[in-house]
Protein backbone atom coordinates (compact mmCIF):
# COMPACT_ATOMS: atom_id res chain seq x y z
CA UNK A 1 0.00 0.00 0.00
CA UNK A 2 1.61 3.31 -0.88
CA UNK A 3 1.52 5.86 1.94
CA UNK A 4 1.34 9.71 2.05
CA UNK A 5 4.68 11.27 2.40
CA UNK A 6 6.16 14.82 2.14
CA UNK A 7 9.80 15.93 1.33
CA UNK A 8 11.16 17.62 4.24
CA UNK A 9 14.32 19.96 4.12
CA UNK A 10 16.53 19.84 6.19
CA UNK A 11 18.77 23.29 5.73
CA UNK A 12 22.34 23.96 7.22
CA UNK A 13 22.36 26.38 10.15
CA UNK A 14 25.40 27.94 8.82
CA UNK A 15 28.08 27.90 11.65
CA UNK A 16 29.49 30.82 13.37
CA UNK A 17 33.01 30.87 10.95
CA UNK A 18 31.70 31.29 8.08
CA UNK A 19 34.50 32.78 6.12
CA UNK A 20 35.75 32.98 2.60
CA UNK A 21 39.42 31.30 2.34
CA UNK A 22 39.45 29.90 -1.12
CA UNK A 23 39.59 26.26 -0.32
CA UNK A 24 37.52 24.69 -2.96
CA UNK A 25 39.79 24.91 -6.60
CA UNK A 26 36.86 23.94 -8.98
CA UNK A 27 34.30 26.01 -7.40
CA UNK A 28 34.19 29.52 -9.15
CA UNK A 29 33.30 31.32 -6.38
CA UNK A 30 35.12 29.91 -3.55
CA UNK A 31 37.94 31.15 -5.66
CA UNK A 32 37.08 34.44 -6.88
CA UNK A 33 36.39 35.62 -2.97
CA UNK A 34 39.07 34.50 -1.43
CA UNK A 35 40.02 36.62 1.58
CA UNK A 36 36.97 38.65 1.52
CA UNK A 37 35.56 39.55 4.85
CA UNK A 38 32.63 37.36 5.92
CA UNK A 39 29.87 38.32 7.91
CA UNK A 40 28.72 34.87 9.92
CA UNK A 41 25.82 36.67 11.88
CA UNK A 42 23.96 37.77 8.27
CA UNK A 43 24.91 34.72 6.54
CA UNK A 44 23.23 32.55 9.77
CA UNK A 45 20.22 34.91 9.67
CA UNK A 46 19.70 34.69 5.69
CA UNK A 47 19.85 31.11 5.99
CA UNK A 48 17.08 31.27 8.61
CA UNK A 49 15.08 33.68 6.92
CA UNK A 50 14.94 31.36 3.51
CA UNK A 51 13.77 28.27 6.18
CA UNK A 52 10.98 30.58 7.34
CA UNK A 53 9.67 31.69 4.11
CA UNK A 54 9.18 28.27 3.41
CA UNK A 55 7.97 26.88 6.29
CA UNK A 56 5.38 29.65 6.43
CA UNK A 57 4.19 28.59 3.03
CA UNK A 58 3.38 24.81 4.81
CA UNK A 59 6.47 23.05 3.71
CA UNK A 60 7.83 21.08 6.34
CA UNK A 61 11.01 22.58 7.69
CA UNK A 62 14.14 20.86 9.26
CA UNK A 63 17.49 21.84 10.47
CA UNK A 64 20.78 20.60 10.69
CA UNK A 65 23.15 22.18 13.57
CA UNK A 66 26.38 23.66 12.38
CA UNK A 67 29.90 21.87 13.54
CA UNK A 68 32.27 23.18 15.73
CA UNK A 69 35.09 25.02 13.90
CA UNK A 70 38.16 25.21 13.70
CA UNK A 71 38.29 21.65 14.79
CA UNK A 72 41.03 21.14 17.22
CA UNK A 73 40.88 16.92 16.80
CA UNK A 74 41.36 17.46 13.22
CA UNK A 75 44.62 19.66 14.23
CA UNK A 76 46.09 17.34 16.73
CA UNK A 77 45.74 14.18 14.20
CA UNK A 78 47.89 15.93 11.81
CA UNK A 79 50.61 16.92 14.71
CA UNK A 80 49.77 20.67 16.27
CA UNK A 81 49.91 19.95 20.15
CA UNK A 82 49.63 21.49 23.76
CA UNK A 83 46.29 23.64 24.61
CA UNK A 84 43.85 24.30 22.22
CA UNK A 85 45.38 28.18 22.12
CA UNK A 86 48.64 26.71 21.63
CA UNK A 87 47.43 24.63 19.12
CA UNK A 88 45.85 27.41 17.51
CA UNK A 89 48.79 29.44 17.58
CA UNK A 90 51.32 26.82 16.06
CA UNK A 91 48.50 25.88 12.91
CA UNK A 92 48.04 30.03 12.74
CA UNK A 93 52.24 30.45 12.49
CA UNK A 94 53.21 27.25 10.24
CA UNK A 95 50.29 26.32 7.99
CA UNK A 96 47.13 29.29 8.01
CA UNK A 97 46.02 27.12 5.03
CA UNK A 98 45.08 24.31 7.62
CA UNK A 99 43.90 26.03 10.20
CA UNK A 100 41.17 27.88 7.28
CA UNK A 101 40.88 24.30 6.26
CA UNK A 102 39.94 23.33 10.09
CA UNK A 103 37.59 26.24 10.58
CA UNK A 104 35.38 26.65 7.18
CA UNK A 105 31.52 26.32 8.20
CA UNK A 106 31.42 24.29 5.21
CA UNK A 107 29.04 22.11 6.55
CA UNK A 108 26.14 24.41 5.76
CA UNK A 109 25.95 22.67 2.60
CA UNK A 110 23.88 20.04 3.59
CA UNK A 111 22.94 19.01 -0.05
CA UNK A 112 26.57 17.19 0.97
CA UNK A 113 26.18 16.22 3.70
CA UNK A 114 24.49 12.36 2.57
CA UNK A 115 22.83 10.90 0.39
CA UNK A 116 18.99 9.54 1.41
CA UNK A 117 16.89 6.88 0.10
CA UNK A 118 13.23 7.14 0.90
CA UNK A 119 11.53 3.74 2.23
CA UNK A 120 9.44 3.91 -0.77
CA UNK A 121 12.59 2.74 -3.01
CA UNK A 122 14.86 0.37 -0.44
CA UNK A 123 14.27 -2.88 0.01
CA UNK A 124 13.76 -3.28 3.91
CA UNK A 125 11.53 -0.37 3.34
CA UNK A 126 13.49 1.77 5.79
CA UNK A 127 14.97 5.38 5.30
CA UNK A 128 18.63 4.39 4.24
CA UNK A 129 21.64 7.53 5.02
CA UNK A 130 25.18 7.85 4.00
CA UNK A 131 27.28 10.47 5.10
CA UNK A 132 29.33 11.71 2.13
CA UNK A 133 33.16 10.93 2.81
CA UNK A 134 33.54 14.67 0.70
CA UNK A 135 36.64 13.07 -0.05
CA UNK A 136 37.89 15.88 -2.28
CA UNK A 137 38.34 18.62 0.15
CA UNK A 138 40.80 18.37 3.04
CA UNK A 139 37.80 21.08 4.63
CA UNK A 140 35.04 19.36 3.92
CA UNK A 141 36.15 15.26 4.44
CA UNK A 142 36.19 15.98 8.23
CA UNK A 143 32.33 16.65 8.19
CA UNK A 144 31.09 12.86 8.06
CA UNK A 145 31.59 12.19 11.47
CA UNK A 146 29.59 15.08 13.13
CA UNK A 147 26.79 14.49 10.46
CA UNK A 148 25.94 10.76 11.22
CA UNK A 149 25.93 11.35 14.51
CA UNK A 150 23.52 14.27 13.91
CA UNK A 151 21.23 12.58 11.41
CA UNK A 152 21.48 9.08 13.96
CA UNK A 153 20.65 11.65 16.79
CA UNK A 154 17.66 13.08 14.65
CA UNK A 155 16.62 9.71 13.00
CA UNK A 156 17.16 7.58 15.81
CA UNK A 157 14.53 4.57 15.13
CA UNK A 158 16.29 1.59 14.06
CA UNK A 159 12.88 0.17 12.94
CA UNK A 160 12.42 3.41 10.21
CA UNK A 161 15.47 4.90 9.68
CA UNK A 162 19.16 2.71 8.61
CA UNK A 163 22.76 4.58 8.86
CA UNK A 164 25.89 3.71 7.06
CA UNK A 165 29.11 5.13 7.95
CA UNK A 166 30.60 7.07 5.02
CA UNK A 167 32.55 4.92 2.03
CA UNK A 168 35.93 4.66 2.34
CA UNK A 169 37.43 8.05 2.16
CA UNK A 170 40.03 7.60 -1.19
CA UNK A 171 39.30 9.38 -4.88
CA UNK A 172 38.38 5.84 -5.77
CA UNK A 173 34.96 6.71 -3.73
CA UNK A 174 34.63 10.36 -3.66
CA UNK A 175 31.08 10.99 -2.94
CA UNK A 176 29.53 14.24 -2.53
CA UNK A 177 26.10 13.24 -1.52
CA UNK A 178 22.44 14.22 -2.85
CA UNK A 179 24.24 17.16 -4.34
CA UNK A 180 24.90 14.09 -7.53
CA UNK A 181 21.46 12.68 -6.53
CA UNK A 182 18.06 13.50 -7.53
CA UNK A 183 15.13 11.43 -6.70
CA UNK A 184 11.78 11.38 -9.33
CA UNK A 185 9.15 10.04 -8.63
CA UNK A 186 4.55 10.27 -9.23
CA UNK A 187 3.97 11.18 -5.97
CA UNK A 188 6.96 10.87 -2.81
CA UNK A 189 5.16 8.14 -1.18
CA UNK A 190 5.22 6.08 -4.40
CA UNK A 191 8.93 4.16 -5.59
CA UNK A 192 11.05 6.57 -7.39
CA UNK A 193 14.05 6.62 -9.71
CA UNK A 194 17.31 7.49 -8.30
CA UNK A 195 19.32 9.29 -10.41
CA UNK A 196 23.33 9.14 -9.44
CA UNK A 197 25.23 11.73 -11.39
CA UNK A 198 28.63 10.93 -11.22
CA UNK A 199 31.99 12.95 -12.55
CA UNK A 200 34.58 9.79 -13.13
CA UNK A 201 34.83 6.62 -13.13
CA UNK A 202 37.62 5.89 -10.78
CA UNK A 203 39.06 1.74 -12.07
CA UNK A 204 38.55 2.84 -15.64
CA UNK A 205 41.73 5.57 -17.23
CA UNK A 206 39.73 5.22 -20.62
CA UNK A 207 36.74 6.56 -19.92
CA UNK A 208 35.93 10.66 -20.37
CA UNK A 209 37.26 12.37 -17.18
CA UNK A 210 37.61 16.28 -17.09
CA UNK A 211 41.18 18.06 -17.76
CA UNK A 212 41.55 21.00 -15.50
CA UNK A 213 39.15 20.41 -12.51
CA UNK A 214 38.89 17.32 -10.40
CA UNK A 215 35.86 15.28 -10.52
CA UNK A 216 34.35 14.75 -6.95
CA UNK A 217 32.57 11.97 -7.23
CA UNK A 218 32.76 8.50 -8.60
CA UNK A 219 30.74 5.80 -10.38
CA UNK A 220 32.05 3.11 -8.00
CA UNK A 221 30.66 5.41 -5.11
CA UNK A 222 27.35 5.87 -6.44
CA UNK A 223 26.87 2.46 -7.09
CA UNK A 224 28.25 1.81 -3.66
CA UNK A 225 25.23 3.46 -2.11
CA UNK A 226 22.94 2.25 -4.54
CA UNK A 227 24.11 -1.35 -3.03
CA UNK A 228 24.32 -0.37 0.45
CA UNK A 229 20.79 1.42 0.59
CA UNK A 230 19.05 -1.87 -1.00
CA UNK A 231 17.74 -0.11 -4.20
CA UNK A 232 16.33 -2.14 -6.94
CA UNK A 233 18.03 -2.19 -10.54
CA UNK A 234 14.76 -0.95 -12.13
CA UNK A 235 14.82 2.16 -9.32
CA UNK A 236 18.41 3.32 -10.07
CA UNK A 237 20.02 5.11 -13.20
CA UNK A 238 23.48 6.50 -12.95
CA UNK A 239 24.36 8.88 -15.51
CA UNK A 240 27.88 10.98 -16.59
CA UNK A 241 27.81 14.55 -15.69
CA UNK A 242 29.47 16.54 -18.75
CA UNK A 243 33.80 16.37 -17.97
CA UNK A 244 33.06 20.08 -20.16
CA UNK A 245 30.58 21.36 -17.35
CA UNK A 246 32.90 20.58 -14.52
CA UNK A 247 35.96 22.39 -16.00
CA UNK A 248 33.53 25.26 -16.33
CA UNK A 249 32.83 25.55 -12.94
CA UNK A 250 29.93 22.92 -12.09
CA UNK A 251 31.85 21.30 -9.58
CA UNK A 252 28.18 19.14 -8.61
CA UNK A 253 25.55 17.90 -10.74
CA UNK A 254 23.00 20.70 -8.64
CA UNK A 255 24.90 23.47 -10.48
CA UNK A 256 23.67 22.45 -13.06
CA UNK A 257 20.06 20.73 -12.77
CA UNK A 258 17.71 20.15 -10.40
CA UNK A 259 14.64 17.39 -10.03
CA UNK A 260 11.16 17.36 -8.28
CA UNK A 261 8.60 14.54 -8.43
CA UNK A 262 8.17 14.40 -12.76
CA UNK A 263 10.10 17.21 -13.13
CA UNK A 264 13.69 17.09 -14.60
CA UNK A 265 15.16 21.20 -15.00
CA UNK A 266 18.52 21.07 -16.20
CA UNK A 267 20.79 22.55 -18.56
CA UNK A 268 21.61 20.92 -22.49
CA UNK A 269 25.65 20.48 -21.37
CA UNK A 270 24.65 18.58 -18.31
CA UNK A 271 24.75 15.05 -18.93
CA UNK A 272 27.82 12.99 -21.10
CA UNK A 273 24.58 11.43 -23.06
CA UNK A 274 21.74 13.24 -22.44
CA UNK A 275 19.40 11.86 -24.82
CA UNK A 276 20.21 8.31 -22.68
CA UNK A 277 19.68 10.00 -19.21
CA UNK A 278 16.50 10.80 -20.52
CA UNK A 279 15.67 7.02 -21.79
CA UNK A 280 16.93 5.46 -18.52
CA UNK A 281 14.65 7.44 -16.70
CA UNK A 282 11.87 7.62 -18.88
CA UNK A 283 12.02 3.77 -18.61
CA UNK A 284 11.76 3.66 -14.86
CA UNK A 285 9.70 6.00 -14.11
CA UNK A 286 5.87 4.67 -13.55
CA UNK A 287 2.80 6.38 -12.72
CA UNK A 288 3.85 9.60 -14.35
CA UNK A 289 5.20 11.28 -17.47
CA UNK A 290 8.88 12.47 -17.17
CA UNK A 291 8.90 16.35 -17.55
CA UNK A 292 12.44 17.59 -18.71
CA UNK A 293 12.30 20.79 -18.78
CA UNK A 294 15.53 21.69 -20.90
CA UNK A 295 17.60 24.56 -20.97
CA UNK A 296 19.71 25.49 -24.47
CA UNK A 297 22.77 27.03 -23.77
CA UNK A 298 21.91 29.48 -26.46
CA UNK A 299 19.34 31.07 -23.62
CA UNK A 300 21.63 30.56 -20.98
CA UNK A 301 25.53 30.36 -21.75
CA UNK A 302 27.14 27.50 -19.03
CA UNK A 303 29.02 30.36 -17.45
CA UNK A 304 25.57 32.46 -16.59
CA UNK A 305 24.34 29.23 -15.12
CA UNK A 306 27.63 28.87 -13.13
CA UNK A 307 27.43 32.74 -12.20
CA UNK A 308 23.76 32.83 -11.24
CA UNK A 309 23.02 29.42 -10.22
CA UNK A 310 20.28 29.06 -11.61
CA UNK A 311 19.72 25.15 -11.54
CA UNK A 312 20.96 25.67 -8.20
CA UNK A 313 17.15 26.68 -7.13
CA UNK A 314 15.05 24.36 -4.76
CA UNK A 315 12.16 22.69 -6.68
CA UNK A 316 9.00 22.49 -4.63
CA UNK A 317 5.50 21.30 -5.19
CA UNK A 318 2.87 23.66 -5.16
CA UNK A 319 -0.80 23.18 -4.98
CA UNK A 320 -0.66 24.57 -8.61
CA UNK A 321 2.80 23.61 -10.49
CA UNK A 322 5.85 23.86 -9.37
CA UNK A 323 7.86 26.69 -7.39
CA UNK A 324 11.77 27.39 -8.46
CA UNK A 325 13.03 29.05 -5.47
CA UNK A 326 16.12 31.25 -7.01
CA UNK A 327 18.96 32.29 -5.33
CA UNK A 328 18.93 36.41 -6.31
CA UNK A 329 22.26 36.40 -8.32
CA UNK A 330 19.30 34.39 -10.83
CA UNK A 331 18.27 38.34 -11.42
CA UNK A 332 21.51 40.21 -12.08
CA UNK A 333 22.09 38.19 -14.69
CA UNK A 334 20.30 39.08 -18.08
CA UNK A 335 20.00 35.97 -19.92
CA UNK A 336 18.85 34.33 -16.67
CA UNK A 337 16.59 36.84 -15.82
CA UNK A 338 15.29 36.56 -19.25
CA UNK A 339 15.01 33.01 -19.51
CA UNK A 340 12.76 33.13 -16.23
CA UNK A 341 10.47 35.32 -17.53
CA UNK A 342 10.36 33.02 -20.22
CA UNK A 343 9.91 29.97 -18.42
CA UNK A 344 7.00 31.21 -16.57
CA UNK A 345 5.07 32.24 -20.00
CA UNK A 346 5.65 28.74 -21.09
CA UNK A 347 2.65 27.08 -19.50
CA UNK A 348 5.09 23.92 -18.45
CA UNK A 349 5.81 22.59 -15.02
CA UNK A 350 7.10 24.93 -13.24
CA UNK A 351 4.86 27.81 -12.64
CA UNK A 352 6.26 30.23 -10.11
CA UNK A 353 9.64 31.86 -9.36
CA UNK A 354 10.52 33.10 -5.92
CA UNK A 355 14.01 35.07 -5.03
CA UNK A 356 15.66 33.84 -1.87
CA UNK A 357 18.75 36.29 -0.39
CA UNK A 358 21.67 33.72 0.57
CA UNK A 359 24.60 36.27 -0.82
CA UNK A 360 26.68 35.35 1.92
CA UNK A 361 26.58 31.43 1.07
CA UNK A 362 26.30 32.55 -2.90
CA UNK A 363 29.79 33.95 -2.37
CA UNK A 364 31.36 30.36 -1.84
CA UNK A 365 29.45 28.37 -4.33
CA UNK A 366 26.55 27.26 -2.07
CA UNK A 367 22.77 28.45 -3.72
CA UNK A 368 19.10 27.63 -1.88
CA UNK A 369 19.89 24.24 -3.46
CA UNK A 370 23.14 23.49 -1.56
CA UNK A 371 22.02 24.55 1.83
CA UNK A 372 19.41 21.83 2.18
CA UNK A 373 19.11 18.07 2.25
CA UNK A 374 15.76 16.03 1.08
CA UNK A 375 14.75 13.90 3.27
CA UNK A 376 11.14 12.27 1.88
CA UNK A 377 9.04 10.68 4.97
CA UNK A 378 5.99 9.02 5.56
CA UNK A 379 3.15 10.03 8.38
CA UNK A 380 4.60 7.35 10.54
CA UNK A 381 8.37 8.24 9.56
CA UNK A 382 7.58 12.17 10.32
CA UNK A 383 6.08 11.28 13.63
CA UNK A 384 9.24 8.76 14.46
CA UNK A 385 12.19 11.42 13.82
CA UNK A 386 13.03 14.10 16.56
CA UNK A 387 10.61 16.65 16.20
CA UNK A 388 13.12 19.20 17.88
CA UNK A 389 14.55 20.25 14.90
CA UNK A 390 11.72 21.11 12.28
CA UNK A 391 10.83 24.43 12.14
CA UNK A 392 8.34 26.30 14.12
CA UNK A 393 7.36 30.02 14.72
CA UNK A 394 8.87 29.87 18.36
CA UNK A 395 11.90 27.90 16.93
CA UNK A 396 12.55 30.34 14.57
CA UNK A 397 12.89 33.58 16.93
CA UNK A 398 14.75 31.32 19.16
CA UNK A 399 17.42 31.05 16.92
CA UNK A 400 17.74 34.22 15.53
CA UNK A 401 18.17 35.38 19.13
CA UNK A 402 20.85 32.93 19.40
CA UNK A 403 23.05 33.76 16.38
CA UNK A 404 21.96 37.56 17.10
CA UNK A 405 23.65 36.83 20.39
CA UNK A 406 26.62 34.30 19.69
CA UNK A 407 27.50 35.02 16.40
CA UNK A 408 30.25 38.13 14.99
CA UNK A 409 28.93 40.65 11.96
CA UNK A 410 32.79 40.75 10.52
CA UNK A 411 35.14 37.87 10.13
CA UNK A 412 38.55 37.64 8.73
CA UNK A 413 41.39 35.08 7.88
CA UNK A 414 43.39 36.45 10.70
CA UNK A 415 40.53 36.02 13.28
CA UNK A 416 40.08 32.17 12.99
CA UNK A 417 43.56 31.97 15.46
CA UNK A 418 41.73 33.83 17.87
CA UNK A 419 41.26 31.95 21.16
CA UNK A 420 38.12 33.40 21.82
CA UNK A 421 36.87 32.66 18.99
CA UNK A 422 36.75 29.20 19.45
CA UNK A 423 35.10 29.80 22.91
CA UNK A 424 32.48 31.09 21.43
CA UNK A 425 31.91 28.57 19.13
CA UNK A 426 31.63 26.21 21.49
CA UNK A 427 29.40 28.06 23.90
CA UNK A 428 27.26 28.62 21.46
CA UNK A 429 26.68 25.29 20.09
CA UNK A 430 26.67 23.74 23.78
CA UNK A 431 23.62 25.72 24.06
CA UNK A 432 21.81 24.94 20.40
CA UNK A 433 22.37 21.37 21.09
CA UNK A 434 20.34 22.29 23.97
CA UNK A 435 17.51 24.03 21.92
CA UNK A 436 17.38 21.65 19.51
CA UNK A 437 17.58 18.29 21.95
CA UNK A 438 20.05 16.52 20.31
CA UNK A 439 22.00 15.43 23.10
CA UNK A 440 26.11 15.40 22.57
CA UNK A 441 26.74 15.13 19.26
CA UNK A 442 30.70 17.37 19.64
CA UNK A 443 33.85 16.24 20.47
CA UNK A 444 34.35 19.15 22.96
CA UNK A 445 30.79 17.39 24.56
CA UNK A 446 32.28 14.16 25.09
N1 LIG B 1 27.27 22.57 -2.52
C1 LIG B 1 28.02 23.76 -2.37
C2 LIG B 1 29.33 23.49 -1.76
C3 LIG B 1 30.22 24.68 -1.71
C4 LIG B 1 31.51 24.39 -1.03
N2 LIG B 1 32.30 25.62 -0.91
C5 LIG B 1 33.35 25.67 -0.10
O1 LIG B 1 33.70 24.74 0.60
C6 LIG B 1 34.14 26.97 -0.08
C7 LIG B 1 34.78 27.27 1.25
C8 LIG B 1 35.81 28.34 1.15
O2 LIG B 1 36.41 28.50 0.09
O3 LIG B 1 36.03 29.04 2.17
C9 LIG B 1 32.30 23.34 -1.79
O4 LIG B 1 33.03 23.69 -2.72
O5 LIG B 1 32.15 22.15 -1.47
Amino acid sequence: MVKHAVEVNFDGLVGPTHNYAGLSWGNVASKSNVNAVSNPREAALQGLAKMKRLADRGYVQGILPPHERPHIPSLKALGFSGTDAQVLEQVATTSPSILAAASSASSMWTANAATVSPSADTTDHRVHFTPANLSAKFHRSIEHTVTGRSLKSIFADEGYFAHHPALPSVSHFGDEGAANHTRLCSHYGEPGVELFVYGQEAFNEQAPAPQKYPARQTLEASQAIARLHGLKDHNVVFAQQNPAAIDAGVFHNDVIAVGNGNTLFYHSMAFLNEEQVLADIHARLTGAELEAVRVSDADVPLEDAVASYLFNSQLLNTPDGMLLAVPGECREVASVSKYLDKLLDAGGPITAVEVFDVKQSMRNGGGPACLRLRVVLNDDELQAMHRGVLLTDALYERLTTWVETHYRSELTRGDLADPMLLDEVRKALDELTGILGLGSIYDFQM
